[in-house]
């Protein structure tokens, strides 16, 4: 990251005062605390910055100081950032845990958060670690909430339900796909608490909690403020403008150091990015090395397919959809066959999204009333390796190739994260570059960013991560919904080309008829969440017939 010009004073100012915090000691021969001065003598050679109305070198009290104010300072943004970087990715994204985290950061948000210090200090007592936990444990709430609404909206990205669908566990996914954009935050969060701390506990120290043993900024002013002869005589010039301006001159520092670009620029930036990511997962073991099989359906003895489903890769029976209480889907039941093309169309609202991410498992249970089979096994069972069994059997392609992937991962890494199973990085990197060349991608792809890639290159990136795992079923939804016509159909027949070549099944939900009839053994009409068959179904075809032949016709 490139420092700015603000940033890089502030981080020298900082510096100056923790190498003054660690070896400001040996700068002075005096003793903070001794009194072997007289009282209120101006700056002199011994003296640097005088003494104070009982006679104490006010320079080794200020170095001394810096140590209490910087160590404190440290330890309570420590404890404050990492309360609120671990609730706030906890409560965003877990719904058990969200209630408890939240109300808690919500109740200590509206009780006066000064006075709460105040009292809960003058209780716990004046020590150095009161203190500091007092403020830790006080101050974490309001970023915290930030973080949590971050997480929120990150979770329900296509990225993260991706990394859910292939087992990964809470840790992981907090660890690698959220905390990494809600990093900035944390970052901001560490700096402004301790610019906030050091303040704080300067103004306990001033207000007379603090630990009476030892010396710090706050202190300083609060002996300097509560002696008349201060004001009286000269010596507020060197008892209080030191310390003030020790405080001043951290606080100023550290609030440039948190000028951050990459605040703004790069946390708006991968926020701004959205949907969709291939979910695909079968660890494919003649190219990526897995032995023993990754999960197989029948061992789990989950397998329900029998007689005439086992030649349907997609059985759905009396599926409907209800989204509190509206419902989207209405009864329906059709099957896919093994090794067929077929797509579902409708027009915009009809339902297509909402059905295939159904078939996908995407939709929370609760919705959900009916069966659907992928290859034989329920997607809606409460045996949670049957339902697994969906990301070995199938991939899934979500629509806006742009934002398909991570945008802050490597194309690289995205690739070996879905085949995380047994295989060894080399395996991995192999079974890669073999699916990226099968789209007349280069090997080199893998380095790259998301961002650094073209539509239409990202489009055929994600063929291929659907590809590398050799799933029997592929369900995509408006795979090209987001690309030129000329790119728009190179991708197209690039994907029922891989589809046919490695005999896959594919759903394709798609809105442009005209092709779906072109490439399609079945098609499947929705309309308002109703399967429209019969006549009507005759007539919709018919009208995409038509445009096809008009389209020819204009060619
Ligand atoms: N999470 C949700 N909560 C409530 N309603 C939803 C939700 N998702 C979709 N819907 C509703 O379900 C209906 C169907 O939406 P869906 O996205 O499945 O349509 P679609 O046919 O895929 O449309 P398009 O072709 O424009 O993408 C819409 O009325 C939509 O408002």
């Amino acid at each position: 990251m490139k420092l700015t010009w603000s940033q890089r004073i502030g981080i020298l100012l900082f510096s100056a005062f923790v190498l003054v915090a660690i070896f400001g000691p040996m700068l002075t021969s005096n003793s903070p605390f001794s009194i072997d001065g007289e009282r209120l003598l101006p700056p002199s050679m011994k003296y640097l910055l005088g003494t104070n109305a009982i006679g104490q070198d006010i320079f080794s009290q200020l170095v001394y100081g810096a140590r209490t104010t910087l160590y404190i300072g440290l330890m309570v943004t420590v404890i404050s950032t990492f309360l609120s970087a671990s609730f706030g990715l906890l409560a965003g994204y877990s719904k058990r845990l969200d209630p408890l985290l939240n109300g808690f950061a919500n109740m200590l948000l509206v009780l006066p958060s000064l006075l709460l210090i105040l009292i809960v200090a003058s209780f716990t007592g004046g020590g150095t670690w009161q203190l500091i936990l007092t403020l830790g444990f006080l101050t974490w709430p309001g970023y915290m909430k930030l973080i949590r609404s971050s997480v929120l909206s990150l979770k329900e990205r296509e990225f993260v339900k991706a990394a859910q669908l292939y087992n990964g566990g809470t840790i992981y996914i907090l660890r690698r796909h959220l905390l990494p954009f809600v990093w900035p935050l944390v970052r901001t969060k560490f700096i402004l608490s301790f610019r906030s701390a050091v303040a704080m506990e300067a103004s306990l120290s001033f207000l007379g909690i603090g630990n009476p043993s030892t010396v710090s900024w706050g202190k300083m002013l609060q002996d300097a403020f509560s002696r008349t002869q201060t004001f009286v005589t000269d010596a507020w010039q060197w008892m209080i403008v030191p310390p003030g301006l020790a405080i001043l001159f951290v606080t100023i520092a550290l609030a440039l150091v948190g000028e951050s670009r990459m605040t703004g620029n790069r946390f708006a930036a991968s926020l701004k990015r959205k949907e969709s990511r291939v979910i695909t997962v079968k660890a494919a073991e003649q190219e990526v090395g897995c032995e023993s099989p990754c999960i197989e359906g029948e061992d789990l003895g989950c397998h329900l397919g029998a007689g005439s489903q086992l030649s349907a890769a997609i059985v759905v029976s009396d599926l409907s959809i209800t989204y509190g209480d509206k419902p989207i889907i209405h009864p329906i039941s059709f099957e896919v066959k093994q090794g067929s093309i077929t797509s579902l169309v409708g027009e915009s609202g009809s339902g297509k999204t909402t059905m295939a991410r159904t078939l996908y498992g995407l939709v929370p249970h609760e919705a959900v009333t009916g069966n659907v089979l992928i290859n034989g096994h329920p997607i809606y069972s409460n045996n949670e390796p049957c339902a697994m069994q969906r990301w070995v059997d199938a991939a899934y392609i979500f629509q806006d190739p742009r934002n398909s992937f991570n945008p802050i991962m490597t194309i690289g890494r995205q690739f070996y994260e879905a085949m995380r199973l047994q295989a060894t990085k080399e395996h991995k990197q192999t079974a890669a570059i073999a699916a990226l060349a099968e789209v007349q991608l280069e090997p080199h792809v893998l380095s790259l960013y998301p961002h650094q890639l073209s539509g239409g290159m990202l489009s055929r990136a994600l063929i291929a991560l659907s590809l590398v795992n050799k799933p029997k079923v592929l369900i995509a939804d408006e795979p090209t919904g987001a690309l030129d016509p000329i790119v728009k159909r190179e991708v197209f027949d690039l994907l029922v080309s891989k589809v046919k070549e490695h005999h896959m099944t594919l759903l394709l939900i798609t809105h442009d008829i005209p092709a779906a009839l072109h490439i399609s053994d079945e098609i499947i009409v929705l309309q308002d969440g109703f399967q429209v068959v019969g006549d009507l179904k005759e007539r919709y075809v018919s009208r995409g017939k038509q445009l096809n032949q008009l389209k020819h016709q204009l060619a």
